[in-house]
């Protein structure tokens, strides 16, 4: 599935951006004048191989939730069984991402990928349980390389799965306690930067946790013998099954069955950019489908989104994952493509152009 996937998956249409470019021009505005919603626009069309592009809705949020074995090292002050706790907030419709989601219209679905508890049959809910969270990084291998396969599959899986339903545009979202020092680690390896720079608070933490949590990231890229940029696809899949979560390795398999669908992505945060360096890994051109939908205040997310050449939407200086920015950013993507829908030109309208 996973081969199949990245056999289809095909770069942008310069064709289809050129025209897009000529018709933003020859729009009722100023040249330039809707800034970064004219490269957003330009840019799904050439994902979509169609000016105008598609309008990406209806949208579809997938929360994968999972757990970490290196929450064992004391790197959060939340007790891991948060992450349980908020997959049953989100399927109760409490959570921020709900709030976030019927605001703007977009459906929810939670994944459990690897969640340490079992969860009782719901609506919302897809059980892929892949395993009991991962093991702990910092000794090993956080999982095997089949694990991650089967995780990425998973995200391919409800790629496929909410396109078939009607989506048009995909959300990554996430849960896991701890998950934002498997995200370091991931940044660390796949943008070639010292765990130092790329590690960050998380949910919130003292200055004695941040020390530990940075030693504890050094710790497993040492113990997996990882350091430098890695780019082959094999060493891909090893390094996500070695410092990875099982949320990672799905929502990078988010991104691939959207890209192969030709569908955007609008990643989220840093557990979303650490997995876009993943999908990166795989097959480069999956990055012309997604949109950065925001910068998080993670030090590792702006390192991320630089490597991978993606410019986030929104910063609002948020830090809670669960596809939060990504829910915010949908409205703004949808404006920028409906102006290639709406908008007269100044041809059609009567409205004289500024002489050259
Ligand atoms: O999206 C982000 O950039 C982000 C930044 C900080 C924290 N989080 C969320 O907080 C949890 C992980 O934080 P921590 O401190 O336990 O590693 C996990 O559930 C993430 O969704 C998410
Ligand atoms: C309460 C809470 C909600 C979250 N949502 C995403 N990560 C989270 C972490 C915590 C601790």
């Amino acid at each position: 599935m996973l081969a199949e996937t990245l056999a289809a998956i095909r770069p942008a249409d310069p064709h289809a951006m050129a025209e897009a470019q000529a018709y933003q021009d020859r729009l009722t505005k100023p040249r330039g004048s809707l800034g970064q919603l004219e490269e957003i626009a330009v840019r799904l069309a050439g994902a979509a191989g169609v000016t105008p592009p598609p309008m990406p809705e209806p949208a579809a949020l997938a929360i994968f939730a999972g757990d970490h074995g290196v929450h064992a090292r004391g790197v959060t002050p939340w007790p891991q069984e948060v992450t349980v706790q908020m997959v049953a907030n989100f399927l109760a419709g409490g959570a921020v991402a709900n709030a976030f989601a019927a605001q703007a219209g977009v459906s929810v679905t939670v994944v459990d990928v690897g969640v340490a508890a079992d969860l009782p049959d719901g609506p919302g809910l897809v059980k892929r349980k892949i395993g009991y969270g991962t093991d702990d990084m910092s000794k090993g291998p956080a999982m095997s390389v089949d694990q991650a396969v089967r995780a990425l599959e998973t995200g391919i899986g409800v790629a496929r799965d909410l396109v078939a339903s009607g989506a048009r545009c995909l959300i990554t979202g996430d849960m896991g306690i701890a998950n934002t020092t498997a995200s370091a680690a991931l940044i660390a390896v796949f943008a070639g930067r010292d765990p130092a720079e790329v590690t960050g608070r998380g949910t919130g933490i003292d200055d004695e946790m941040y020390q530990h949590k940075v030693d504890v990231v050094r710790d497993a890229l040492r113990t997996n013998g990882l350091s430098g940029s890695l780019i082959s696809p094999s060493e891909a899949l090893r390094a996500l099954a070695a410092v990875g979560g099982f949320e990672h390795a799905a929502i990078a398999g988010l991104i691939l069955g959207g890209a192969a669908a030709r569908v955007p992505v609008i990643l989220d945060g840093v557990i979303a950019g650490a997995a876009a360096l993943v999908a990166a890994a795989l097959d480069p051109a999956a990055l012309d489908h997604c949109v950065a939908g925001h910068r998080s205040a993670e030090p590792g997310h702006a390192v991320a989104l630089d490597h991978l050449g993606l410019r986030p939407l929104v910063d609002l200086e948020l830090r809670l994952g669960e596809g939060s920015g990504g829910l915010l950013a949908h409205p703004v993507i949808c404006a920028a493509v409906r102006v290639m829908h709406d908008v007269a030109t100044f041809d059609s309208a009567g409205v004289t152009e500024k002489p050259v």
